[in-house]
């Protein structure tokens, strides 16, 4: 694809305005396609079509009908596994080993999971007793909330938008995408899969564009939208349930991050190195679960941090067809800016560059990308924004405790609560600082393992809502109670 229409009412088509923008490939800077941005009319147009769709063949299916085709849409999406990979990994610059073993996989899993779970999960019912003695009895129904909007960041692509679009639709909704402006390949593509795999047109429509004052403040204007679905920033997450107020819109938001992990003496050391660093460095640090601040007991700490700063040396920092390289370039020049800052920043206040901090020397023809090395800190202050600032890069902070109280302490000490990883093999201190930590999900000697079954989602400033297994059907449907007198 390298003129990408908006999929809107099973077509593709451009914009009125004829407004283009450019895809860029962050490995090497140059332009890969040419992206239609919608304005509002072609907003209008998607929603109009998802909340006609409603009314049509979809809203008529059985949910045997329904769920068939959601599989077909898996199958679809493995078909053509490998023209999703390229597109991801172009759009993106990430590893094909990774995204073939991450995005991809979980793209097709996203439709297969949901569409089982929403025949498998039961509602509940109550018998009552009355007054005349004849009872009555409640039973719940599920019935789809409508038109779902959904906003989806760049990090993930393909993985992030199907984790929403999939329980979507097995629940009976329609839906409006609008994937990051960085990378709209992957759900430009899957409109193709959609209509083969015979989901009706105006269930699956996507919208290109920016955010603000474009094609995602639109979305979230629309009056005819019922909910929104988000992942992304945290601030992005505050305009976005401002704007989903306006009509009393329902809204799950899935945020930043700045996630702690916490290395106890009595670790494995291996696991936790190994594990700390996919925490730190997978995807170039563009993991909203990704570990930043990791706090180690210091009885290990030198050990730890020699270890880690080994391990990040043996990156092979490369483009996505290269077999040996585990890490691309970041997504952008412009985030590489701001990455880059944090990596001033840490100079400036006086860290210890254990290794990276700057730009790797690249061949030729990969100048133009955003590469970026993998660096590690030591010996910030607490406050310093290098350590309370979610970066989103492939960086970390390491920093030495003395008590279990201090290190969970330290984890639970900002205003965000995604993510953590636990190292220890004390099963009793695993349960015990788990317990204490304010997250939305702890891993214990692991990290990014997902049964898409669990809750996910972040507490504090990292989100609202659950979603993942029935947290998803109760955000997607709207139940209702039918009371029968009998
Ligand atoms: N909690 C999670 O599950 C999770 C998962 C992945 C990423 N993230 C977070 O996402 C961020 C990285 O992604 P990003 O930079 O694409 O996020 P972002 O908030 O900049 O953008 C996300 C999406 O929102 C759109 N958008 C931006 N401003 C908008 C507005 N005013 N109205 C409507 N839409 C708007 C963007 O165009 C994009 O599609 C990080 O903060 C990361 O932690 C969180
Ligand atoms: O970058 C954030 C990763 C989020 C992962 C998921 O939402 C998931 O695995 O379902």
């Amino acid at each position: 694809m390298n003129d990408i229409k908006h999929y809107i009412n099973g077509q593709y088509v451009g914009s009125a305005s004829g407004k283009l923008f450019d895809n860029i490939n962050p490995a090497n800077g140059r332009v890969i396609s040419k992206v239609h941005e919608a304005g509002r009319e072609e907003v209008d147009a998607a929603v109009q079509a998802a909340k006609a769709a409603l009314r049509g063949p979809w809203g008529k299916m059985t949910l045997e009908q329904r769920t068939q085709i959601l599989h077909k849409v898996a199958d679809g999406i493995n078909a053509r596994f490998d023209e999703f990979l390229e597109a991801e990994c172009l759009d993106t610059g990430k590893p094909k080993s990774l995204a073939s073993h991450i995005d991809i996989p979980r793209g097709a899993a996203n439709f297969k999971v949901f569409a089982d779970m929403i025949k498998n999960v039961p509602t509940e019912s109550f018998e009552m007793p009355t007054p005349d003695g004849t009872g009555a009895l409640n039973y719940a129904v599920r019935r789809p909330k409508g038109v779902i909007g959904v906003i989806s960041p760049w990090n993930l692509p393909l993985l992030l938008m199907t984790w929403k679009v999939g329980p979507a639709l097995a629940c009976g909704n329609t839906v409006v995408v609008k994937p990051s402006e960085e990378t709209p390949t992957t759900t430009a593509l899957l409109g193709e899969v959609m209509k083969d795999a015979g989901v009706p047109d105006g269930v699956y429509n996507v919208i290109h564009g920016f955010g603000g004052d474009s094609a995602g403040a639109f979305l979230t204007e629309h009056p005819d939208v019922d909910g929104f679905t988000f992942t992304g920033e945290t601030g992005t997450g505050e305009v976005i349930m401002k704007a989903a107020a306006r009509g009393i819109r329902d809204i799950s938001l899935e945020l930043g991050g700045k996630n702690a992990g916490l290395v106890f003496a009595d670790c494995d050391m291996d696991k936790a190195i190994e594990g700390t660093m996919r925490s730190a460095f997978a995807n170039c640090g563009q993991v909203c679960l990704g570990t930043e601040r990791v706090y180690v007991e210091r009885a290990i700490f030198d050990e730890f941090v020699t270890r880690l700063k080994a391990a990040a040396e043996g990156l092979k920092i490369g483009p996505p067809d290269d077999s040996e390289a585990n890490m691309g370039p970041l997504v952008s020049l412009k985030h590489r800016e701001k990455v880059l800052s944090y990596y001033q920043q840490a100079v400036d206040d006086g860290a210890t560059v254990v290794t990276g901090g700057g730009v790797p020397d690249m061949p030729a023809e990969l100048a133009g990308g955003a590469w970026v090395q993998p660096t590690i800190w030591t010996g910030l202050a607490d406050d310093s924004a290098v350590v309370t600032d979610e970066i989103f890069g492939p960086c970390c902070h390491i920093r030495p405790f003395d008590t279990e109280e201090e290190a969970i302490e330290l984890a639970n000490s900002l205003p965000y609560g995604l993510a953590s990883a636990v190292w220890t093999e004390n099963v009793s201190r695993a349960h015990r600082v788990a317990g204490q930590i304010e997250a939305g999900i702890v891993w214990v000697n692991s990290w990014f393992l997902r049964d898409l079954r669990t809750p996910f989602g972040g507490s504090k400033q990292s989100g609202v809502g659950r979603e993942g297994g029935v947290h998803s059907l109760e955000f997607y449907t709207e139940m209702k109670n039918v009371c029968i007198k009998l």
